[in-house]
């Protein structure tokens, strides 16, 4: 039987550009959002109330791009440039990491986001099964993708294809339709351009999109050039990348011809500022992206470049550093941050039914306790959820119309279980 809640007292972060904040009701219907308005709505017999006096409610935050499991190597190789920290001290870890190991540095990093407001992640990694696993028993709503390196033997290339469109076709609906599939070359400077375009092929016949990284460093675009005579963004172009829809990570480098490709082929872009300010590969030109009409969402990256899945962080660095780079104040507006971090998030992510709160759409929402010193006084709760919020003020998250965090505490993993068995596992990594 599904459930019907009735959400009251409530103020309600609708995003409107006339009125961002309703103060009212919001009713709930299965795993749908029927009504948030100021009038108490019609036809709630037999809803359940919950007051939400002192709360504000938002949409799911939504991380667009990370490496979940990576939370196992979180501390591990910190204040290093991408190719060294990938080269040195990533990928030889990675290369010892089991199924279970993915499992549990999942498990991790999906209770950290929960607690910390976030609904959806997109996660491309490899052991994938288990990422499905973590998502399947903890309740959210995952874009998971299986990133395939080419830097390989031409049979082991095509055992990681084979890999990545079974994973794809198998897991894409799965969770009670909260999981979607991507496919995923890593990246134009880790899979040779024939590769790239089997896997172009791959995703045009399990009609799903792709994503990869691209652009994250200076050095990458160089060599981009020197090996194939023209910058990532033509490198992508010429090999049908953008025929498919398609979610780049990073898009650091930029010129204004590359992003007026990105424009007219409606490719999205998650932006993550974190990650980018760690391993010190620049800044994004987010202004310039969102003038051109791309749709820029926001992501940590994996816990081991950011160091946490605090998207409440990412989203206040959206808003901070295109205003420090740009000597312009309105360069990302609150508003557009929060965007940024939820419906721009949806929409790059290619789902269409999450993100916001409105009638119709997937009921994904937190609720955050307004009652704290830095949410007052209550002038602009959107201005308090961008400069002054943080994970910890998550009081209750619900994905897909079920409470998944209750009073802070979350309903679908055992907490202490999960905190164990990850610790004991970049144990396990640190012996073999
Ligand atoms: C093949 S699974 C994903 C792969 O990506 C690596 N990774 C993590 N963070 C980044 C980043 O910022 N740029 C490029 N690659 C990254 C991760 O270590 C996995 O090997
Ligand atoms: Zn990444």
């Amino acid at each position: 039987m599904s459930r019907k809640w009735l959400i009251k007292n409530g103020a309600f972060a609708v995003l409107d550009a006339n009125k961002p904040v309703i103060h009212g009701y919001m009713l709930i219907e299965g795993d749908k959002i029927t009504y948030v308005g100021e009038e108490r709505p019609e036809g709630v017999e037999g809803a359940e109330t919950f007051d939400g006096k002192g709360l504000l409610f938002l949409p799911g935050l939504i991380n667009t791009h990370g490496h979940a499991a990576m939370s196992l190597l979180r501390g591990y190789g910190d204040d290093l440039a991408l190719q060294v920290w990938l080269q040195e001290k990533m990928w030889p870890m990675e290369a010892k990491f089991t199924s279970e190991d993915v499992y549990w540095g999942t498990a991790l990093s999906a209770l950290e986001m929960l607690k910390g407001g976030t609904t959806t992640f997109l996660d491309m990694y490899d052991h994938m099964d288990q990422v499905g696993k973590v998502v399947e028993e903890s309740g959210m709503r995952a874009v998971l993708t299986r990133g395939v390196i080419g830097l390989c033997p031409p049979e082991v290339q095509q055992q990681k294809l084979d890999e990545a469109v079974a994973f794809a076709r198998d897991w894409n609906g799965k969770a009670d339709g909260r999981i979607t599939t991507m496919i995923s070359p890593h990246s134009p400077y880790t899979c040779p351009p024939d590769y790239i375009e089997k896997l172009v092929q791959a995703a045009h016949d399990l009609n799903l999109p792709l994503h990869t990284h691209m652009s994250e460093t200076r050095a990458e675009v160089q060599q981009n050039v020197d090996d194939y005579g023209v910058r990532p963004v033509q490198h992508l172009l010429n090999l049908g990348v953008f025929s498919r829809p398609t979610l780049l990570a990073h898009a650091v480098h930029l010129t204004d011809e590359e992003i007026e490709v990105l424009a007219a082929h409606k490719v999205t872009v998650s932006h993550n500022p974190g990650s980018n300010l760690k391993l010190a590969s620049g800044i994004a030109r987010v202004p310039e992206l969102l003038k051109a009409g791309v749709v820029v969402s926001l992501g940590t990256d994996g816990p081991a470049s950011n160091n946490n899945l605090d998207m409440f962080e990412e989203i206040r660095l959206a808003a901070l550093i295109h205003k420090g780079v740009s000597g312009d104040p309105t360069a990302v507006p609150a508003r557009e941050a929060l965007l940024m971090g939820t419906d721009y998030g949806a929409k790059s992510l290619f789902l269409d039914n999450t993100g916001r709160l409105a009638a119709g759409m997937k009921a994904d929402f937190i609720a955050v306790n307004t009652e704290q010193a830095h949410f007052l006084p209550r002038t602009d709760y959107v201005s308090h959820a961008v400069y002054s919020a943080g994970p910890k003020d998550v009081e209750h998250v619900w994905v897909d119309g079920k409470q998944v965090v209750r009073n802070g505490e979350c309903l679908t993993l055992d907490e202490e279980r999960v905190r164990f068995e990850a610790q004991s596992a970049f144990e396990g990594l640190l012996s073999r």
